[in-house]
């Protein structure tokens, strides 16, 4: 029986794919393996028993990956599951960006009671007046799932697309429209775009990528729209920029003490990928990952192991080792299991970066003991018999 903990409410679509092999715990150091959302994973204590922790989601900052994966513990997200919930947001912040729609409702409630409402709005409403996004030029930093998706989308509404990823995928390059203006420096981005928009991963290297410096290559007016993390920007300046009137608006997904308050900052509760199509696909995808890795050894989507799939085991046993990637390691493997007699009738190997992982199927059992010489190995973090 696996034991699965989840450290935020995950989708029952989902939660409804384990079969009666799997039972639901409230406790986290229990688990076999861990569904997550944005709850933060950094201070819990990872244990022995944890296999693999799936976040249903992209952003993968709320999770120690290194540690984890020196730990041996598979860390998967579903890449895209969410990206359009997120597109349809940004789309959304464009437009709450060019006209004070916000403002506007605000003050119809203001004067909610006057029995001349209608009259009023009629004499106030161009208080509330604004600007289309048809024909303004959009940038967009980082073409990924999410990113790929505003772009298409803007450009179908009539906006002039700017797109700069210096690490694109070849997905996400076929899938990108071929209106879209492909940048090479960021710093055009900065200098030619109405609307800023960023769309990568919070990384050592992109922390407060926009920050006063970049912001004082922009144009007199610009909007930047943060999606993806809060510390991508550095906020003070932010501020600063925004009470200077060289930001018009800062349109962000992530209310902090910082944004929450700031005037010219239109702050949402983190509602890019609240919807149910995303909650739903991303729950589905992050449960199927958990099985696949639980019961056959198989790894999709990790972000801190490498990909790896030998298919479901039809021979006797199954062993998976998580080590480290180091030299001699299989050979180490199977002169045990030759020694002890195992014939190995399939294996596989693939490394990432310091870490890798091996599956080798035997065509006979494989004694406790000789399990435990494996795990002896230096540069075996984890080792399971799957079957
Ligand atoms: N507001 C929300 O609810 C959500 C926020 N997010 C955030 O959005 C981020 C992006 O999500 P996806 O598009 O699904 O991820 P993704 O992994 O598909 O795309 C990220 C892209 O950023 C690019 N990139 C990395 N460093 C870059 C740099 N320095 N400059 C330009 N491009 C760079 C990568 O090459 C990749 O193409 C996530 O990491 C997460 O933080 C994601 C989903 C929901
Ligand atoms: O997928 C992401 O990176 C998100 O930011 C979505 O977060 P959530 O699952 O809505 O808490």
């Amino acid at each position: 029986m696996f034991k699965i903990n989840c450290l935020n409410p995950i989708a029952a679509v989902g939660m409804d794919l384990f079969s009666d092999k799997y039972t639901v715990t409230e406790d986290f150091a229990q688990a076999d393996a861990a569904l997550v959302r944005s709850a933060s994973v950094h201070e819990l204590e990872l244990s022995e028993q944890l296999q693999a922790i799936a976040r249903a989601g992209a952003g993968v900052n709320n999770i120690p990956l290194d540690k984890c994966a020196d730990k041996g513990i598979v860390v998967f997200n579903t890449p895209g599951a969410n990206a359009n919930g997120v597109k349809e947001l940004v789309i959304a912040g464009l437009l709450l960006a060019s006209r004070d729609i916000v403002g506007g409702i605000n003050w119809v409630q203001s004067v909610k009671d006057d029995e001349n409402v209608a009259k009023l709005a009629e004499k106030n409403k161009s208080k509330f007046a604004g600007t289309e996004i048809k024909g303004k030029k959009l940038g967009i930093i980082g073409l990924g799932a999410i990113g790929v998706l505003v772009a298409n989308a803007a450009n179908r509404l009539g906006m002039q697309v700017y797109g700069y990823d210096p690490f694109i995928s070849v997905d996400a390059a076929w899938n990108l429209s071929r209106d879209i203006k492909h940048i090479n420096n960021v710093e055009d981005i900065y200098k030619e775009c109405d609307f800023i928009t960023v769309h990568v991963p919070l990384l050592d290297s992109t922390k407060k990528m926009i920050n006063k410096e970049a912001i004082s290559m922009m144009k007199d007016n610009v909007v930047i729209l943060n999606f993806a993390r809060d510390l991508l920007v550095d906020e003070v300046d932010m501020g600063e920029a925004l009470a200077a009137g060289k930001v018009k608006k800062y349109v962000t997904d992530f209310p902090n003490p910082t944004t929450a308050g700031m005037p010219g900052a239109l702050v949402i509760p983190h509602l890019g990928a609240s919807t149910e199509e995303s909650e739903d696909n991303c729950a589905i995808m992050a449960v199927k990952e958990i099985k696949e890795y639980l019961e056959n050894g198989n790894i999709k989507n990790s972000v801190n192991y490498p990909a790896c799939d030998m298919g479901i085991c039809t021979s006797a046993v199954r062993i998976a080792i998580n080590h480290k990637n180091i030299p001699n390691m299989l050979g180490q493997f199977t002169s045990i299991l030759a020694s002890a007699g195992v014939n190995i009738s399939d294996m596989i190997n693939k490394s990432r970066g310091n870490y890798a992982y091996s599956l080798l199927d035997a065509e006979t059992a494989v004694a406790d003991d000789v399990i435990s010489q494996l795990k002896a190995i230096d540069g075996v973090l984890k080792i399971r018999v799957i079957k």
